[in-house]
């Protein structure tokens, strides 16, 4: 599977502590996290519950809403995506994969500038914090298997896509509404 670090992602796997009870991490700290760079100016905590199979995205926000975004997955494993929107970026238009599961708990906080989404790999539990908040008038997003981004999904099932999602537009005409370059 093609993938690439893609610049100002932070990764992060937080230390848990074990014992015969079960276990104890710290899902959040503004102190550790601001050391890596993970902003402390999270406004909104969201969680989706998605079955096996089922791909959301890619979505963004626009202008003032657009939101960074600090996921994990709180039981189960997704294919995490992140997809880089940045014109001024050597690497516009390349994406990066996350493999995110509730054993490991890694994190993953995705600038704003960037279209996020994920494909269940299991019944899931996905839980992230926003930068900025929900304002559905500010929503965007690209059509998950647009043929220039050419994303190597690991996919040999068609994935359960929203009806919303199903008709977002392609990368080539997210570039033509905002006058950017097409890269490809
Ligand atoms: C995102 C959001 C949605 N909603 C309402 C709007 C709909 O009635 C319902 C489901 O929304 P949607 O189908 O957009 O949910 P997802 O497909 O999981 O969207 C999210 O999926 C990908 C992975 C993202 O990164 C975004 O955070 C977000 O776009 O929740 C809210 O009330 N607040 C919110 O912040």
């Amino acid at each position: 599977m093609e993938t690439i670090n893609l610049r100002d992602i932070k990764k992060f796997e937080p230390k848990i502590f074990k014992d015969e009870r079960g276990y104890f991490f710290e899902t959040y700290s503004s102190s550790t996290f601001q050391k890596i760079g993970i902003p402390n100016s999270f406004v909104q905590d969201n969680q989706s519950f998605s079955q096996k199979g089922v791909l959301r995205g890619l979505h963004f926000q626009t202008g003032a809403y657009a939101q960074g975004k600090f996921v994990r997955v709180i039981s189960g494993r997704v294919l995490d995506i992140a997809v880089d929107l940045r014109p001024e970026s050597e690497t516009f238009g390349k994406y990066e994969f996350f493999d995110l599961d509730g054993l490991s708990n890694k994190m993953v906080y995705i600038p704003e500038g960037f279209a996020h989404g994920f494909l269940a790999l299991e019944d899931s539990i996905f839980a992230y914090k926003c930068t900025a908040p929900y304002h559905k008038e500010s929503e965007g997003g690209i059509i998950w298997n647009d043929p220039s981004l050419n994303i190597q999904w690991p996919l040999d099932f068609e994935p359960l896509v929203s009806e919303k999602d199903l008709e977002l537009p392609s990368f080539k005409e997210f570039c033509l509404q905002n006058n950017f370059d097409f890269p490809f």
